[in-house]
């Protein structure tokens, strides 16, 4: 089974929103990407809508319509207004995030067991319209044991520790952790997503070690590296590493 990408697009909305117009249009890259691979596009509407928009949600839902088997993932903390923007998109998929408002990044996954309930509801809501649940976590197997209990179809594994330690060259002191995560999110029945700092340099040491690696969206780094080398090539590039990584 192969590890599908998502090319996340929040990087694109960041640099249309400096100038007011549709330049560049998330719209286009997103067919840059799905045109070159990606097997779907991901967005994560902020509260402060600082890069990608509500508006982009409904856009991107029926783009990818004319993409057979392309997906959709919305990403987000599961507030009221979030999650009636995924309704009306309904997307593919729904990424649960625990962001505060004014994080200038996602930098932790859910502590599962203390908002237990209220996942329980989100899920069951976004379930009844036909959206599959991620929630973003840590590397930890306990969390992950948890995760079936909120109903999530999956979870994906929070990787900047990871994507960090590789720039270190001291990534072996922290895979242990994915490869454990990984292993009781199959234990548990759960699909396995991966994101957050991710890029070329480490996407395949990250795949060989944990395995059975559903989907990986990426875009920070893939924006970086595409303003280097191009967008469709570096889209190209992760699909192949993608697809060496079996
Ligand atoms: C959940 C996650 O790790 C990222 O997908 C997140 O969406 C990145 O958000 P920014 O692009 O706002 O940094
Ligand atoms: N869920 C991770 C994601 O969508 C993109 O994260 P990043 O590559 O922008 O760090």
């Amino acid at each position: 089974m192969p590890t599908l990408l998502s090319v996340n697009l929040n990087k694109i909305a960041l640099i249309r929103n400096s100038r007011g117009r549709d330049y560049p249009s998330v719209e286009h890259f997103a067919r840059i990407a799905l045109e070159n691979g990606a097997s779907g596009v991901t967005i994560h509407p902020r509260p402060d809508q600082r890069h990608a928009r509500n508006a982009d949600a409904m856009a991107l839902a029926a783009l990818v319509k004319d993409f057979a088997g392309a997906e959709l993932n919305i990403e987000g903390y599961p507030s009221r207004e979030f999650l009636d923007v995924v309704l009306q998109a309904r997307p593919a998929q729904c990424t649960l995030v625990p962001d505060e408002p004014g994080q200038i990044t996602s930098d932790h996954g859910w502590d599962i067991r203390s908002h237990l309930t209220f996942l329980q509801e989100v899920v069951a809501e976004l379930h009844a319209a036909g959206v599959r649940v991620s929630l973003f976590v840590d590397p930890d197997p306990a969390q992950v044991a948890l995760a079936p209990q909120t109903g999530a179809d999956r979870v994906e594994l929070y990787t900047e520790d990871y994507a960090l330690k590789h720039g270190e060259g001291s990534h072996a002191s922290v895979i242990d952790s994915y490869v454990q995560a990984g292993a009781a999110a199959s234990q548990a029945g759960l699909g396995l997503n991966a994101g957050h700092d991710l890029n070329l340099d480490n996407l395949a040491d990250f795949l060989s070690a944990v395995r059975g690696v559903n989907e990986v969206s990426i875009g920070h780094a893939l924006t970086v590296e595409a303003l280097e080398q191009g967008y469709a090539n570096v889209v190209r590039q992760y699909v192949a590493i993608c697809q060496a990584a079996g």
